[in-house]
Order: structure tokens, then C-alpha cells, then sequence
């Protein structure tokens, strides 16, 4: 079967998943582009990993279809095509930055030339002979971060990807986001911090394991009336009900 090229990135229906016997989402459902940033925001514990998990097939969900790039989530021929960059670093310690990225790249048929590429792109070619033991947090999650883009997905799912980076560092990764949108490929990046929701074409406002709206940042603005996007998703948290 021939995967349809127009079909969306992301596409839910009614999605619900309980994790220790809890909800944790409740009929969540939305689309994403191909091609587009989106943000997934919202408070610590409102559901934003267990979505993500479910986006790429790790999680067990009660009901509802996820689709991405046109198959069920999970389809091995996705495993290609789908990057996921979860909150705490994995990566070898015992291996260089270099190596590891390399042994990523080589379950995709990449050389030392597309290693090389990942590394500089998230700024860590001077460290690219040092070990995963010998390097800070953030730097660990930029390797982390290297070993996806390795494989030049067509999904990337990062979950707070800019958690612990200086501020130059996350304006150089969201450009580096922003250049891989522009080539095609499609992000999910989930964050607690709303100055990042502008760098997003959309964004998916979650609380408590709902999806409360799915709209640009200028339509958040517009619809709450206020400048700050902070203040814009205080607003409707408080006006829960606002339809998405
Ligand atoms: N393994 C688990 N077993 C049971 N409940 C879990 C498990 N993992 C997460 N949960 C619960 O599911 C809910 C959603 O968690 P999730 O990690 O998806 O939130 P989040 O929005 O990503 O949070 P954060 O921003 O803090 O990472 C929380 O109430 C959490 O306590």
C-alpha cells in the first residue's frame, strides 16, 4: 500500500488513555499539518508526554485512532520516519558525542557526513570527540537532540527540548527548527515556556488532559484580547469551555 504524500502529519479522534487507572487524556482530538511547527503547552502534568507517547506509538490507549503520516501510530514503517526526542537524555556515556550519533545514523544508512551535519547543528561540533560522561546536562540533550535529527525524520516529536539550554542555545535550536519546517519536515515540540509558542505556526493548549484550543499565536491573542501569549493562555484557562 502506497502511504498517501497529502495525508495529514497527526491526526487524532477522540482520544483517551489512562495511566496507573487514572485519565490522563480525555477525548483528545486534533490534526497537525505537514511542514508546520507546533506547540504543545500547558501545565506540568496536563498530559503533554502521554500524547507524544501515543503520537509515536509507545503508549496504550484506552480509545480513539491516532494516525500519523497516514498509518496508525506505531506502524514499523514509521519507525523511519517518526524522531523522538524524550525529556531525559539517552544517550552512552561511555561513548563519544561522535559515536553515538553515529551508531543512530547507521540504523538509517548515514555516514560521516550526516553525523557531522547533526552535531554542528546543535552546536556541539568542539565536543564531538568528548564522551557522554564528560558532558554538562544540556549538552547531553543536544546529543540526544543529534542522535533524531540523524535520521532526518519526517516527524520530529521533542519533548521540552529547550529545558536547561542558555537562551542563546534555544534561539539557535528554535532556528534550527524553523530550517527544518522550511525543508519540509514537521515538529511537535511541547514546552512550559509561552515565549517559546511564538517561534510556532500552532499551538495545542492542554489542561488536565484536555485539549482546551488549537489555533495560531495571533488567534490566542485575538481571541483573549492580550498581547503577552502568558497572559493570553491564563485567560483561557480561565474562560475553560472556550471551544477549540
Ligand atoms: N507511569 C505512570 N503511571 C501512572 N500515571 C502516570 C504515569 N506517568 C504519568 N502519569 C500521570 O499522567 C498525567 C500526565 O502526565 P504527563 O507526563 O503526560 O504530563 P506532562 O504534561 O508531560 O507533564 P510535565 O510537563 O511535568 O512533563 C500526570 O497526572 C501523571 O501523574
Amino acid at each position: 500500500m502506497t502511504v498517501p504524500d497529502d495525508a495529514d502529519a497527526i491526526a487524532i479522534r477522540n482520544l483517551t488513555v489512562r495511566r496507573g487507572g487514572k485519565p490522563v487524556l480525555h477525548d483528545v482530538s486534533l490534526t497537525v499539518q505537514r511542514g508546520s511547527i507546533t506547540g504543545l503547552l500547558g501545565p506540568s502534568g496536563c498530559g503533554k508526554t502521554t500524547l507524544m507517547r501515543s503520537i509515536v506509538g509507545t503508549q496504550i490507549v484506552e480509545s480513539g485512532d491516532v494516525t500519523v503520516l497516514g498509518e496508525p501510530a506505531g506502524s514499523a514503517r514509521l519507525r523511519t520516519r517518526v524522531g523522538y526526542v524524550t525529556q531525559s537524555p539517552s544517550i552512552y556515556s561511555d561513548l563519544t558525542v561522535r559515536d553515538n550519533v553515529a551508531y543512530f545514523g547507521a540504523f538509517y544508512r548515514k555516514g560521516p557526513a550526516e553525523v557531522a551535519a547533526a552535531i554542528e547543528s546543535v552546536g556541539l561540533s568542539d565536543r564531538a570527540g568528548h564522551r557522554g560522561d564528560e558532558l554538562s546536562g544540556g549538552q547531553r540533550t543536544r546529543v540526544s537532540l543529534a542522535c533524531a535529527l540523524v535520521a532526518e525524520p519526517d516527524l520530529l516529536v521533542l519533548d521540552e527540548p529547550t529545558v536547561g539550554l542558555d537562551p542563546v542555545l534555544r534561539v539557535e535550536l528554535w532556528e534550527r527548527f524553523i530550517a527544518l519546517a522550511k525543508a519540509g519536515a514537521t515538529l511537535l515540540v511541547s514546552s512550559h515556556v509561552m515565549d517559546e509558542a511564538e517561534h510556532c505556526d500552532e499551538l495545542l493548549l492542554m489542561r488536565d488532559g484536555k485539549l482546551l484550543a488549537q489555533l495560531a499565536p495571533d488567534e490566542l491573542r485575538k481571541k483573549t484580547g492580550e498581547t503577552s501569549l502568558e497572559n493570553a493562555f491564563l485567560t483561557l484557562i480561565r474562560n475553560e469551555g472556550v471551544p477549540a
